[in-house]
């Protein structure tokens, strides 16, 4: 029976992370998730995007873009786009949902996980890099605008030890190593597909019940090309990738190019039309056919989507509470059309080939010695309001912060168009990103509009520079 008080959440802040979304998002209907699906944006995303998730998700919700701008700690991590994770925090405000699962844009659903439902806030699995922290790819969490306020003001007391969301959620959530084995998810539902971290002997012994993939760290799905004719993906050094990695790779990409490609193809002209300051193009020779690749192992994931309809948008704001809940900009019934039928039943016998060798021994620690140590940081997160598409941070809220931003993220300047290009062939198709900038005309017409880069090309420097360049 479909619950509509509970839902599924995921969050992408720009085009390249939607793709991760879209297939998670299909995932769970083939897996008949009975929860609603919804997705959080930020204003960077097109509206074409906007279109497809529709299709997809039950709501797509608009918030706004929070960085932490932390580039100290963001330099530990290794991550400096990992900032805008922060905009995770804006689930919480989902307060229509008596209850919700988190999960990453990069995860992949392998069986029904409604079964999460039954835990309660705040239920994660370990991080495998450092079991007695977990991961905030998937955990289970009660909207609140009271707990969102305590972890914003969390934020800006305390920072967050990796300047992204999951050193914030482990400070804010810190009895959760100790307190309540129930709140420790099984590993299985937040199974890491990196190399770098698996403990291969359990994999083999354990990870055909993987339940959740997760692709953390720098490489994603979308970072690789895949031949739809082999239905694998292309290995930079063949046979390096341990099997395992290359099944659940090879599983996306199989549900990316029959379930996700296809509904590029049914979106009208209008949302192709470029959004305000972003576009998504499509280079293509030929949608090669989607029935001509051979299934992955596992299950072929490719079913409708549910029949039901949206979400009923109605919960009011809890009395007293501000109305900051986010705005939903796109519901569009799902369509059943909207890919081929497949078989959603059980969860996909993943190869653990017996052969596998153990991972070498990990490198020593890296020398702490000259790494700024992050130690106790306030955090004074950036955040840019969703009404202001494109545009950037308000003249106002550039005050209130007293500093200038920084440019840490993956997402485009205001002054830049972030283009998803997706590059398709009959022997492979490839997702890639890139930052063009903005045409003269372009730039007129946002100025125009009223999106002025107050802190960049429209600064008052840059104009008096110009203006003396002028009068030489
Ligand atoms: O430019 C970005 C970057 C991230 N995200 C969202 O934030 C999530 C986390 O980012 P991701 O690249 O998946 O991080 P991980 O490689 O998984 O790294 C780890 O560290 C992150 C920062 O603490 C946590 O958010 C992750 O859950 C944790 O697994 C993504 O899945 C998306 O939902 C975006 O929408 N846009
Ligand atoms: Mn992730």
């Amino acid at each position: 029976m479909p619950v509509s008080d509970q839902a599924f959440v995921t969050l992408a802040t720009n085009d390249t992370y939607c793709q991760g979304a879209l297939v998670l998002g299909q995932s769970l209907r083939n897996q008949r998730a009975t929860r609603q699906l919804v997705v959080l944006i930020t204003p960077q995303v097109s509206r074409l995007l906007r279109a497809i998730l529709s299709r997809v998700f039950d709501e797509v919700v608009e918030v706004n873009l929070m960085d932490s701008a932390d580039h100290v700690h963001l330099a530990f991590l290794k991550r400096p786009e990992l900032g805008v994770t922060l905009t995770k925090l804006h689930c919480w405000t989902l307060t229509r949902y008596s209850k919700c699962v988190f999960l990453d844009a990069d995860t992949l659903v392998l069986c029904n996980i409604d079964e999460l439902f039954d835990r309660s806030e705040f239920s994660a699995a370990p991080d495998p890099g450092w079991p007695d922290c977990f991961n905030s790819g998937v955990f289970v969490f009660r909207p609140s605008l009271r707990t969102h306020r305590l972890l914003l003001q969390h934020a800006a007391d305390h920072g967050s030890y990796d300047g992204a969301d999951q050193g914030l959620l482990n400070s804010f959530f810190s009895s959760w190593p100790t307190a309540d084995i129930q709140k420790h998810l099984p590993f299985v539902y937040n199974l890491s597909s990196s190399p770098a971290y698996t403990y291969s002997p359990a994999f083999r012994q354990f990870g055909s019940r993987a339940k959740v993939v997760h692709f953390l760290g720098p490489q994603k799905p979308w970072s690789y090309k895949y031949n739809p004719q082999t239905g694998s993906v292309w290995e930079e050094d063949p046979g390096t990738a341990p099997q395992h990695q290359l099944s659940f790779l090879n599983l996306w990409w199989n549900i990316y190019h029959h379930s996700v490609l296809p509904l590029y193809e049914r979106i009208p002209d209008e949302p192709r039309q470029a959004s305000p300051g972003h576009t998504n193009s499509l280079s293509r020779v030929e949608v090669p056919c989607a029935n001509s690749a051979p299934c992955a192992e596992g299950p072929c994931a490719n079913s409708a989507p549910c029949s039901e309809g949206p979400c009923a948008n109605s919960a009011a704001t809890a009395p007293g509470e501000p109305s900051e809940t986010p705005t939903v900009v796109n519901e569009t019934p799902l369509s059943s059309e909207a890919a081929p039928s497949g078989d959603t039943t059980g969860c996909p016998e993943i190869e653990t080939p017996a052969g596998l060798t153990p991972e070498p021994n990990p490198p020593p620690l890296p020398p702490l010695a000259g790494v700024a140590e992050p130690g106790i940081a306030s955090l004074q997160i950036i955040e840019t309001p969703a009404d202001e598409t494109g545009a950037g941070r308000s003249e106002e809220s550039r005050q209130r912060n007293q500093e200038p931003p920084v440019n840490v993220t993956r997402d485009p300047r205001p002054e830049d168009v972030l283009e998803v290009d997706l590059a398709m062939s009959v022997s492979e198709i490839s997702i890639s990103e890139k930052v063009r900038a903005l045409s003269p005309e372009e730039q007129r017409r946002k100025w125009e509009e009223g999106h002025i880069d107050y802190m960049g090309k429209d600064a008052f420097a840059r104009i008096q520079e110009k203006l003396d360049r002028f009068l030489q």
